[in-house]
């Protein structure tokens, strides 16, 4: 093969941006990558907005992974950062996405504020585990400093209501056009945010210990080649010519290719973002949703309990109760599950409630306790919950 292997040599973390729709997240992205592909002796590749902006149904070339992410490199770690489209129709992506991030830049615009999706955004990036965000106050260009100055107390505000402690979090303000287009006060605010994010985001812990396990966020055909799944390692480790499991598949076979950002690695640990060549495996076999693990190292199932937060009406959820027979959607690692609600008797749950539920899914998944979902209903979020247990 005559790509060139990735080299590991800086810790890998996964981040994203988030943020009300067109308050620029895309631009951002897209001058994050320029900026540190200006630096001398970086490793990164410019991606410009229109790579971003698109997802293509196939890779392109090799075994490469969804468009939307990136990667990148500052001084001390390797990125991989994912750009979060801001149209609630998203948020779905937003929840299986987010869940794998170990921090997030929650894009806001200086010159709007705070908008619905901002909000949501942060509620979601709680509920799903992210531990820590970093603002960057977008379009600085063209607000005016005191104005931006009451944008910044309202986020930091947002962020302490939703526990970020938005007295300490970083909040830096730049401007993705004006750093896309070289000019150096910009560029070296982007400077400024990178230095926040590798500062502020500390290096998670990573199970690379445990059996491996990794949740399917997209399926591919290489021509000539197979089946190609793709996601982020959530646990343990995986080589070429290890033998796994496709849980939902109902599939044993060996790993026969293992790439990241297109280049070819020997293994992949948690926290990579990966894409797996799988032998012989028809690509209608598998589906966004299915988990490939360690042979028997984790048994799927379908009744639960949980503890369960509703989200209230103003945070976009719903404005009655819910009650036993409820039926919504379960969003658990990147599947889509219908389950059956049981809130035991004649007990409801408001907008606003924390409850527990037993729960029955329509099909086995792997669970466990801890493990985080979102629920939704009708294309928007209504719940945010976790495991506690398993029936
Ligand atoms: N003045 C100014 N305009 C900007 C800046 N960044 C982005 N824009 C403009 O804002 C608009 C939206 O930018 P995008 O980067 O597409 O925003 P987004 O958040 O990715 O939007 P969605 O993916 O649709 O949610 C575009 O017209 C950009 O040119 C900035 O720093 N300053
Ligand atoms: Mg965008």
């Amino acid at each position: 093969m005559s790509k060139t292997a990735y080299v590991r040599t800086k810790p890998h973390l996964n981040i994203g941006t988030m943020g009300h729709v067109d308050h620029g997240k895309t631009t951002l992205t897209a001058a994050i990558t320029k900026v540190l592909s200006e630096r001398g002796g970086s490793s990164t590749s410019y991606v410009s907005f229109d790579r971003i902006d698109r997802a293509p149904e196939e890779a392109q070339r090799g075994i490469t992974i969804n468009i939307a992410h990136v990667e990148y490199e500052t001084d001390t770690r390797h990125y991989a950062h994912v750009d979060m489209p801001g149209h609630a129709d998203y948020i779905k992506n937003m929840v299986t996405g987010a869940a794998q991030l170990d921090g997030a830049i929650l894009v806001v615009s200086a010159l709007d504020g705070i908008m619905p999706q901002t909000a949501e955004h942060v509620l979601l990036a709680r509920q799903v585990g992210v531990d820590h965000i970093v603002v960057a106050l977008n379009k600085a260009d063209a607000g005016d400093p005191e104005l931006i100055d009451l944008v910044e107390l309202e986020v930091r505000e947002l962020l302490s209501a939703h526990g970020y402690g938005g007295d300490t979090v970083p909040v830096v303000r730049v401007s993705g056009l004006k750093a896309l287009e070289g000019d150096p006060r910009w560029t070296a605010a982007i400077e400024g945010l990178l230095d926040a994010v590798d500062t502020y985001v500390p290096m998670p812990v990573r199970y690379t210990d445990a059996p491996f396990l990794l949740s399917v966020e997209n399926v591919l055909t290489i021509t000539g080649r197979g089946t190609v799944v793709t996601g982020a390692v959530e646990r343990g480790t995986v080589r070429v010519g290890d033998r796994v499991q496709v849980l939902g598949a109902d599939i044993e076979t060996v790993v026969t290719g293992l790439e990241t950002f297109g280049k070819p690695m020997e293994s992949a640990e948690a926290g990579d973002n990966v894409a797996l060549l799988l032998r012989g495996v028809e690509r209608d076999r598998v589906r966004r949703g299915h988990v490939v693990a360690a042979p028997g190292s984790v048994t799927p199932s379908r009744r639960f309990t949980a503890q369960v937060y509703v989200l209230s009406a103003k945070e976009g959820g719903r404005s009655t109760p819910v009650a036993t027979g409820y039926r919504p959607q379960f969003y658990i690692r990147t599947a889509d599950v219908v389950g059956d609600v049981d809130l035991g008797g004649t007990a409801v749950a408001r907008p606003g409630d924390t409850v527990t539920m037993t729960v029955e899914l329509g099909r086995d998944v792997p669970l466990e306790s801890g493990l985080g979902f979102a629920i939704r209903e009708g294309g928007r979020t209504v719940g945010a919950g976790t495991v506690t247990g398993l029936l």
